[in-house]
């Protein structure tokens, strides 16, 4: 056998995950990247793609050899600069990211969240009605949108003023984890004035004494942070904050349009309110991809990868490896959905995901309570961003009882 002939170990793909067509449907490809092998070497980034869920699972819970602290996007920290100064957690390792993560897991925890609970169901219902004055609707706008900002940022303590940079500037920081394409382009000219208020939000005179924002103030104070680290604690929350639970509350929407039988399954138990989200994150994903950077020289499954490659981690399509989910296109919900990897996995698995699920709680109760029928009235318009799965509109019919 000569040096040609030998089969090589790593399949590659010259296909652009970012490109719009691919972000606008993502599965062939997220199939294509499954079955070519456990590693497969983009070419169109120079990057090492993981789309099975064994393997996405083993590198984000190991993050000693695959680190976030050079950037969980395509840019290497290592080589280049940010675009904004790094995530406290997001984008750091222990033992930097512990204290920051201990104090965001006591301000974000369950029982923070019990005091929301009463106040997020009024609100939902309060938010129901008002739309259901109309039996056809765009349910991203009145519901997938409106809810979140109407609730999260006054959970957070942000002024009433200027909260229409919140969803821009979450939608250009998960554009930027993608390479410097057209979409980057898009949000580049506004991302000053975006951050500008953003950033002023997170200092503790702009922030209501009662919030999540005033807590990681008053966990500065007690010195479990400094003073320097608070503001970038809360800059987490209005950057993770805002697009993922919108985007999460859209596909979950889309999931009951086109399933009238898991809708009328929600309807006879209202108690699968929380399975239904988990297993519209594990469908949908909004959340599809990160990196990490490896540490050293890995192997992985037979691929060798150099000390400070990129891996690409395909969230989306580990949450679909029929290795690891029975029929995985299909919105069940009767399926266990909790081993997902939609929130991520390992240390930095989402702080935020009680309140994502205490908010898709809250508005998918209060709809079950109002609407019979729910079903597409049109076409829905995909929203095209390098990090998130997202609906533009969703035109909507329902029946009310
Ligand atoms: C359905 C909605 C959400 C989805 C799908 C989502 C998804 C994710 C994912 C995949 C990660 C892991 C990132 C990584 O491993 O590099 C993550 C981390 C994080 N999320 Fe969420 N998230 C959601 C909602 C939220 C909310 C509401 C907040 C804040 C209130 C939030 C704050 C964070 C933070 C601060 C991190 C970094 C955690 C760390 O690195 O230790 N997320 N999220
Ligand atoms: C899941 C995305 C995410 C984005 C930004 C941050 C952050 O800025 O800390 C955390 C998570």
């Amino acid at each position: 056998m000569t040096e040609t002939d030998t089969p090589p170990v790593t399949a590659s793909l010259d296909t652009d995950p970012f490109a719009p067509d691919v972000l606008a449907n993502p599965l062939p490809l997220q199939a294509r990247l499954r079955d070519a092998g456990p590693v497969v070497y983009l070419e169109s980034h120079g990057v090492h793609a993981l789309a099975r869920y064994e393997h996405v699972h083993a590198v984000l819970s190991d993050w000693q050899t695959f680190q976030s602290a050079a950037g969980v996007g395509l840019a290497n920290f290592r080589e280049e600069k940010p675009w904004r100064p790094p995530s406290l957690l997001l984008e750091a390792d222990p033992p930097l990211h512990d204290a920051p993560r201990a104090v965001l897991s006591r301000v974000l925890g369950p029982r923070a969240l019990r005091g929301l609970r009463q106040a997020w169901a009024e609100d939902a219902r309060a938010l129901v009605d008002q739309v259901l004055r109309d039996t056809e609707f765009d349910a991203v706008t009145a519901l997938a949108q409106a809810f979140p900002l109407r609730v999260f940022p006054d959970a957070v303590g942000l002024e009433e003023e200027g909260r229409h940079h919140l969803l821009p500037y979450g939608d250009h920081a998960f554009n930027a984890f993608g390479p410097p394409n057209a979409l980057v382009d898009k949000g580049a000219p506004h991302i000053a004035g975006h951050a500008e208020w953003v950033n002023g939000q997170c200092t503790r005179e702009r922030l209501a004494p009662d919030g999540f924002g005033a807590a990681i103030w008053a966990a500065a104070d007690r010195g479990d942070v400094t003073a320097e680290q608070a503001p970038l604690i809360v800059r987490s929350l209005l950057t993770a904050g805002v697009d993922t639970t919108v985007h999460a509350l859209g596909a979950l929407l889309y999931a009951f349009a086109t399933h009238p039988e898991q809708w009328r399954r929600l309807r006879a138990d209202p108690g699968l309110a929380r399975v239904a989200f988990d297993e519209a994150v594990r469908w949908e994903s909004p959340v599809q991809t990160f990196f990490r950077t490896t540490t050293r020289d890995v192997e992985i499954a037979g691929t060798t990868v150099p000390d400070g490659g990129k891996i690409l981690t395909f969230l989306g399509a580990a949450n679909r490896d029929p290795r690891r989910w029975d029929d995985p296109d299909s919105f069940d919900l009767t399926r266990d959905p909790s081993a997902h990897v939609g929130f991520g996995m390992g240390i930095h698995q989402c702080v935020g995901q009680h309140v994502a699920r205490l908010e898709a709680e809250s508005l998918l109760t209060a709809l079950a309570e109002r609407v019979e029928e729910i079903e597409l009235a049109g076409a829905p318009r995909r929203h095209l961003n390098n990090t998130l799965r997202a609906w533009g509109s969703m035109p909507v019919r329902v029946r009310t009882v």
